[in-house]
């Protein structure tokens, strides 16, 4: 495929509060390759969650376009609900918390996302394992979140964002829990994965001690992206 996997344009967000206008976004454009791991650094309430919020089609912007690989998937206006299939398949999403579910074992977490997209149960648990596998837990497929250490947790979480192979990752302050081995641990994996599987990936991050690992960096502030 040529061209960004991910390109917003003019991404804007405001929301009304009691104090006025929030510019949570103001115009904001962004393009991300197949390959391509891109660090986002600002203050905090400088717009970057709000910014994976649109990027990941979970709410739409004011103004400004969302295209993934090629296709203009959210504009103002976009009914972000209609777009489960389209996050589904093509975006995997990495959060601060693994938020596993915690009565599943580790492979049975990353399973689920596959057969919620439609694999069968024995493929996409043989698939789950592969992955834990890929990603130096296979000897913790079947034990339950609580059983393992919060740097495991999250791999899991990476694989079950994995799952399904998806174009586009996004990952909101995912070492922010972590040690700094563990953390370190975890922005490897996306290079790795970025490297391997030529997705493009967009981390969220406030740990300068990753930053040799970008392909690039684009910093917030007050809503804007500045460099
Ligand atoms: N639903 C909302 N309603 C009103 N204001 C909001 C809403 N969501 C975010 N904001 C405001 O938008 C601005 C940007 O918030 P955002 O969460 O994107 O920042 P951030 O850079 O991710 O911060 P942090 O690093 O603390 O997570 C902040 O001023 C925040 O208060």
């Amino acid at each position: 495929m040529s061209g960004p996997v991910l390109s917003v344009r003019g991404l804007t967000r405001h929301y009304a509060s009691p104090s006025g206008l929030v510019r949570a976004l103001d115009d904001v454009s962004l393009e991300i390759a197949a390959g391509e791991l891109v660090g986002i650094f600002g203050p905090s309430g400088s717009g970057k969650s709000t910014f994976l919020m649109m990027a990941g089609l979970l709410e739409a912007p004011t103004a400004g376009e969302v295209w993934l690989a090629g296709q203009r998937v959210s504009h103002a206006g976009t009914d972000v609900d209609g777009l489960r299939e389209v996050r589904r398949h093509q975006i995997g999403f990495v959060f601060q918390r693994a938020n596993l579910i915690p009565f599943l074992s580790a492979s049975e977490n990353v399973a689920l996302s596959l057969e919620i997209a439609d694999v069968a149960g024995a493929d996409a648990m043989a698939h789950a394992r592969r992955l834990l596998a890929a990603l130096d837990l296979a000897h913790r497929a079947d034990n339950l979140p609580t059983r393992l250490s919060g740097g495991e947790q999250q791999r899991v979480a990476v694989a079950r964002a994995l799952a399904n192979g998806p174009p586009l990752i996004l990952a909101d302050e995912p070492t922010a829990a972590l040690d700094s081995v563990r953390g370190r641990q975890v922005m490897e994996l996306f290079r790795r994965i970025a490297a391997t599987q030529g997705a493009a990936i967009a981390v969220v991050t406030h740990d300068p001690r990753s930053t040799d690992l970008f392909d690039r960096i684009v910093h917030f502030e007050d809503g804007r992206m500045v460099a």
